[in-house]
């Protein structure tokens, strides 16, 4: 039996991480942050603009390596992974929602959805079919072999939706999906997202600083000036007893 590797984040949350710090540029975006997720849950990430949420979902995510601090995966150390096994990781593990669906134009509606299926080696048939399902349940699948261009704003985000859980990944990360939304559009969105994530037990950390999107999740984060802040109350200083306060298991 392989020994569990030293000072392991206990193994019943799906995401750890462990006082993140990172700067851009020298300008501190992330203080010490400490946190655990389990799996299935949704997690709103609050905070108003230029608090770090955008950051601490890229260093959670593998994207962005912090400048100090850990980041657990499935009790595995993302912190130390060398580019490539990051970038495994998120192809076969997480999805990425952002508030621009940053589609390939060249590609069909259905190939964009299919996209971490056929990076990771799938048949084309079979990932067509899955990303033509999930094109159906968000109503766009008449739209599958068009391409992103004679498709509105909102249907290309629906696409990226659809992209993000084609591979029905452990994690999806989904900062501000709603953003560029009109409310009926936001609705769907969410209701999409949450109902799949809820059936399918996949973790989503959902950034946002509107209210309702927050309201979708079964806890919410505050962020202030890169520091999380526990129940509304100011951000906690980056000691031992502010990291143990501020793990989400808690
Ligand atoms: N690539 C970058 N280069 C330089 N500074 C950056 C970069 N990305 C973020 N920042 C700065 O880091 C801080 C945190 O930004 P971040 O985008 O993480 O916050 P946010 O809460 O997601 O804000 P927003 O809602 O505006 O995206 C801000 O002061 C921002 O200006």
């Amino acid at each position: 039996m392989v020994a569990p590797p030293e000072n392991a984040p206990p193994d019943n949350d799906v995401l750890w991480a462990r006082s993140l710090h990172h700067a851009h540029d020298g300008a501190p975006a992330l203080v010490g942050v400490s946190l655990g997720v389990r799996q299935g849950e949704i997690v709103a990430l609050t905070g108003p603009r230029g608090s770090g949420k955008t950051t601490l979902l890229r260093c959670l995510s593998g994207q962005l390596r912090p400048c100090e601090g850990e980041v657990w995966f499935n009790s595995v150390p993302v912190h130390t992974m060398g580019d490539l096994a990051r970038e495994r990781l998120r192809r076969d593990r997480f999805g990425w929602l952002g508030p621009e669906p940053q589609l390939l134009p060249e590609l069909k509606v259905w190939e964009n959805a299919a996209l971490p299926l056929l990076l990771a080696g799938a048949s084309h048939r079979s990932a067509k079919h899955a990303a033509c399902e999930w094109l159906d349940r968000l109503d766009i699948g008449a739209f599958a072999r068009k391409r992103p261009a004679s498709l509105t704003r909102a249907e290309c985000q629906r696409v990226a939706l659809a992209r993000a859980l084609v591979n029905v990944p452990s994690v999806i990360y989904a900062d501000e999906p709603t953003a560029p939304l009109h409310r009926a559009d936001r609705a769907l969105l969410l209701r999409t997202l949450t109902t799949a994530a809820r059936s399918h037990e996949i973790t989503v950390l959902l950034a946002t600083d509107d209210e309702a999107t927050a309201a979708a999740a079964d806890r919410r984060l505050a962020l202030v000036d890169g520091r999380l802040a526990v129940n509304g109350a100011s951000p906690l200083p980056d000691t031992p007893e502010g990291q143990a306060a501020c793990s989400l298991s808690a």
